[in-house]
Parts: structure tokens; sequence; C-alpha cells
């Protein structure tokens, strides 16, 4: 019944020869490894070895891979070497490679690279800005007022996508109330972020705290500008990202062998693992555009690079019988 549901979400709107004959992905991912992954590894990771690795990610037919970061070196020094890896990485006309930046600054050194699309953070909870960006939630909405008008100003056709953190629980406020989420979004849309993804920063979500959540959002805008974004710290990520389906969210955000976690929030464990999330849409019938045995292989590079075992439950299962 539950996959059902989620079947008639997928293949909503989507005409009969497509259903037939899967040409186009039904489901975007973006992966976030080398950004949200790699951001909380405490040894730094070699310039090299991130641009190895989303070259490799960027042959896995992934159509959104977001790269770095252009935050304060001082708050997350692992994303300090962000102009040599956006300079550094073969860019393929099919992918799109967005970054972070938190504010202006960040927004000038983006377009400086050549950055065609950005990502702007802000959070439903007081606590978490803090924290995460040394200013009120409402001070870091101003920011990226900001960021936008600035945009407009240095480069009009940049893309830009909003991001909102502690949708249903924050590490420092506790529970979130989905009123303080639906604020920050329907700022966000008004800005002209083309899509608002919405963070489980922490992982606690579970389905009877992300359905209320998406309920109110859906009363003022609509699923195909809202993604997915679920850490997986208590196990609840896929559960949670099928009631994003359930509910017409065809954008899931996900970290190739798990990796990640943010530096501000305490006991933050990694994104939902990509090899997890596409066997599981591949298994509900959905289209990713990605190949599995390519995106396992980034995996284990990565996992074997930062010396820690993959998160992934798919790379622990299939490296051995396919490599
Ligand atoms: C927002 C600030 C900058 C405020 O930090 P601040 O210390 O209040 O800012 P400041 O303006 O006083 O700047 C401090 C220093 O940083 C420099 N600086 C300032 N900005 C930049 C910049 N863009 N690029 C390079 N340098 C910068 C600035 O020039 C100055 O250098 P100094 O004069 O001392 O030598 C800081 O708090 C910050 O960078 N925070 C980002 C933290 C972060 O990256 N967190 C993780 C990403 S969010 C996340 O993971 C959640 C998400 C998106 O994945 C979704 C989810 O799961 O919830």
């Amino acid at each position: 019944m539950f996959c059902n549901t989620i079947r008639t979400f997928l293949y909503r709107g989507v005409q009969t020869p497509f259903r037939r004959n899967l040409h186009k992905p039904a489901i975007r991912i973006v992966e976030v490894g080398p950004r949200d992954g790699l951001q909380n590894e405490a040894i730094h990771v070699p310039t090299d070895v991130k641009v190895e690795f989303i070259n490799k990610l960027s042959e896995t037919g992934l159509q959104t891979i977001e790269v770095t970061s252009f935050v304060s070196p001082k708050w997350v020094p692992q994303m300090g070497d962000n102009t040599e890896v956006y300079t550094k990485i073969n860019k393929k006309p099919s992918v799109a490679y967005p970054v972070l930046v938190p504010n202006v600054k960040g927004l000038e050194s983006a377009v400086s690279v050549g950055a065609k699309e950005i990502a702007v953070f802000g959070s439903a909870s007081e606590g978490f800005a803090r924290k995460n960006t040394n200013c009120s939630a409402e001070e870091a909405l101003d920011r990226i007022k900001e960021i936008v008008n600035k945009s407009q100003i240095l480069d009009d056709t940049l893309k830009i996508r909003g991001y909102i953190s502690c949708v249903v629980g924050c590490p420092y406020d506790g529970h979130i109330k989905p009123e303080a989420v639906t604020k920050v979004c329907e700022f966000l849309l008004s800005l002209g972020c083309y899509e608002v993804s919405l963070g489980d920063t922490i992982g606690v979500g579970t389905k009877s705290t992300v359905e209320p959540m998406l309920k109110d959002l859906l009363k003022i805008t609509t699923a195909d500008k809202l993604a997915i974004h679920c850490h997986d710290t208590y196990g609840q990520a896929l559960v949670n990202i099928c009631t994003a389906l359930e509910h017409g969210i065809k954008v899931v955000d996900s970290s190739v062998s798990g990796l990640g976690g943010c530096p501000y929030a305490v006991g933050a464990t990694g994104n939902v693992a990509t090899e997890d999330l596409v066997y599981m849409l591949h298994g509900l019938g959905a289209e990713t555009g990605v190949d599995l045995k390519k995106l396992i292989d980034a995996g284990h590079y990565i996992s074997e690079k930062i010396n820690k075992p993959t998160a992934s439950s798919v790379n622990k299962a299939l490296y051995k019988k396919y490599f």
C-alpha cells in the first residue's frame, strides 16, 4: 500500500510512453558528498582527492553535484581549497555544479571562479542559525537577501537554490514547528530560489514529524519547488524520503557513502547514502539516470581516501560483487 502510494506520486504527470520506457530521470538526486559530506572531516582531504572524487561522481549519471562551499575558512577549514576544487574539476555540460555561499563575500568568490549556480542557507531554528552563521535566523535571511540582490548585479543568470536547516528538530532548540519552516520557505521562494531543500540536519525526523511539516509547506507552494535533505543519524532517512515522495517531491539530496554531517550541528551524522537511495528508488521502479556500479566505485574511492568504512549498506553489500 505504502509503495503503491509512492509509485502513484512518482508517475504523476509522467506521459504514458515515458512510463513504459523510462528515458528520463523521474527523480533528480542532488549529490552533496563533496560539500556536506567532506566539510565535516577533521583531517584535511587533499585537493586532488576531492577533484578525483568529483570527477568520478560526474561519470555516474548524477545531474547535480554540490562541489564545495565559499564559506569562511576560519569556520570550515576543509572547504578552504574551494577555488582550486572548482577550477580543477572536469565539468560536464550535462551536470550542474552548485556551490554553497553564506554571504556576499562568498557569492563574489563563487562568481569569480565561474559558478553558474549557488546555494544559500537559512534556518528554521534560532539556535542553529547562531551556531552555524554567527547571527540570528532573521539576520541570516537578510544576508540571503543581500546575496540575491548582489547576484542580480554580478550575474543575473545565476541559479539560486535555498536550504532550510533544522526543519523538524534542532540540536539547540529541540522540536521545530512546521510554521517556522513554512515562513522561511515562503521568504526563499519570494526571493527567487528555484527550489528549496528541506534539511533534517540532525536526522531526528520520523514520518510523524516530517509529514505535518510537508503538509504545512504544501499550503503555500507546490512539490516541484521542494527537495528533501535527510541526515541518517537515527536511521530514518529512507522512510522520511519515502514520505516526501508520497507528497510529490521529486528531488532528493544525498551523500555518497553516507559521508558527512554539519560541524555546527552536534551529534549529526552523514546524509542518507546515495547508493542506498538509488537502490531504493530503482527498486520502486523510478529512474534516476545513475549507474549504481559507478556510484559504488566513487563511494569506495572516497571512503578509502578518508580511511573510514562506508556508511552505505548497499556499497557494503555490492562492492565485492562488482569489483
Ligand atoms: C557566515 C560566516 C562567514 C560569519 O562568520 P563571522 O565570523 O561572523 O563573519 P565575519 O564577517 O566577521 O568574518 C570572519 C572572517 O572570515 C572571513 N570571511 C567571511 N566570509 C567569508 C567567505 N564567504 N569566504 C571567505 N572568507 C570569509 C572574513 O573576511 C573574516 O576574516 P578576517 O578578517 O578575520 O581575516 C561564518 O559563520 C560561516 O562561514 N559560516 C558557515 C558555516 C558552514 O559552512 N556550515 C556548514 C554549511 S550549512 C549545512 O551544512 C546545512 C545544510 C546546508 O547542509 C543543510 C542541512 O543539512 O541542514
